[in-house]
């Protein structure tokens, strides 16, 4: 009987759920919405629709609730009622690797491509390794945090009294279980920030100098504002966004983390900002610019299902656009950063030759951020220099 509660829970999620929202946004208004779910049902539903949405496309003639338990089974290490159920004859094979578990399922049911949990294979960057990159979305991506070096020993000891699985990374990084309550073990974010490991391996393309001007043209809440700051302390910064509400979000994270010298504007960059910057020239350009996200669907496997792939060709004109209008800003041999976190060839290589043939800018290099390894997200960033 309670399989078949958790199963019912389970298919109304899912018939509710359009894909427009992100997954998790959308349960907490579910959630809200279906108080008589405990927090059992809650928990239950939370974990079969997310392994659900990592097989993406994969095994779609089958029963919708096949494929639910071949998905849970190859995302999980402990068992649930569905595995129980659905694939009895695997339940001693729960802690297998995930190749393991992938080689029984394709043994099972020949029809299992793992090629088609992420269906956007052509577009792929060259450099990505596609075995592994399939492989990763069974896998949940950790949380990491950078780290202020004299802070890390403290940290890491605040997390192990609070029994947080914490791995130390490098002397500025550390690793976390996906869903730790940080907030309430560590409130203050003074000494560290938020940020995917991928992300702060952008900073090694950065190379600010002592006292330069430097413009973060798509800034959000300030990541990679932040990760300059730190290497450079000295450099100026302006930042912008066309989202006020993300510069807002922005200002608390830099009062936090202590940063008080900066400029800030809203703009849109796919408009002519002569009026505003006509002044303005950086010795360096962060252009993380927007981007279909696929990076990063290792933590919202839902796009898996619901993306659609016309919108690629959206954002590469959205790309080029941008950095065609920021180049202006830019002193000559000074560098632009672009980073995407996407891992389509046409957000990332095909625009890094559009830039090349129509800006006033030399490549220096470039390359995948293979976060798809290390329980990450995956990123892809070129360093350019003005000519
Ligand atoms: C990938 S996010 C930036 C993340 C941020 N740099 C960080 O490290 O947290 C891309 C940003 O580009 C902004 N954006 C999108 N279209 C824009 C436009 N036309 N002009 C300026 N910013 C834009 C979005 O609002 C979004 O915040």
């Amino acid at each position: 009987m309670r399989v078949e509660h958790q199963i019912r829970a389970f298919e109304q999620v899912f018939k509710s759920y359009d894909g427009t929202q992100p997954l998790h946004r959308f349960l907490f208004t579910y959630f809200k919405q279906h108080k008589q779910m405990g927090s059992s049902d809650r928990r239950w539903a939370t974990r079969y629709i997310y392994s659900f949405f990592r097989l993406g496309k994969a095994l779609l003639k089958e029963d919708t609730i096949l494929r639910l338990a071949i998905s849970d089974f190859l995302c999980n290490q402990t068992l649930s009622l569905v595995i129980e159920t659905k694939l009895p004859q695997f339940k001693e094979q729960i802690n297998l690797s995930v190749q393991e578990k992938i080689a029984l399922i394709t043994d099972q049911y020949p029809s299992f491509k793992l090629s088609e949990v992420f269906i956007f294979n052509e577009n792929l960057s060259e450099d990505i390794e596609k075995q592994d990159f399939y492989e990763s979305f069974f896998i949940q991506p950790d949380l990491f945090l950078r780290v202020k070096p004299s802070y890390i020993n403290q940290l890491i000891k605040t997390l192990k009294e609070a029994e947080i699985a914490v791995e130390e990374i490098s002397k500025t990084t550390l690793a976390l279980p996906n869903g730790t309550k940080l907030e309430k073990i560590v409130p203050s974010q003074q000494y560290y920030q938020v940020q995917d490991l991928s992300s702060q391996k952008t900073g090694d393309f950065f190379e600010p100098q002592t006292w330069d001007y430097w413009w973060d043209c798509c800034a959000a809440s300030g990541g990679k504002s932040l990760l300059l700051h730190d290497l450079e302390p000295s450099v100026q910064l302006l930042v912008s966004d066309v989202r006020e509400n993300s510069l807002n979000n922005l200002e608390e994270r830099f009062r936090e983390a202590g940063l008080k010298k900066y400029q800030k504007k809203v703009l849109d960059l796919l408009q002519n900002n002569d009026q505003d910057l006509h002044h303005y020239e950086f010795d360096g350009i962060i252009l993380d610019a927007p981007c279909s996200g696929s990076g990063t669907w290792g933590r919202t496997p839902e796009m898996l299902y619901y993306f659609d792939a016309h919108k690629i060709s959206y954002f590469s004109k959205l790309q080029t656009a941008i950095a065609g209008n920021v180049v202006k800003y830019l002193k000559t041999e000074k560098p632009l950063v672009y980073i995407t976190c996407s891992v389509f060839k046409q957000e990332n290589e095909d625009v890094v030759a559009w830039i090349v043939e129509n800006l006033p800018l030399q490549l220096e290099k470039m390359e995948v951020i293979k976060g798809y390894k290390d329980k990450a997200d995956t990123m892809f960033i070129a360093r350019f220099i003005k000519k």
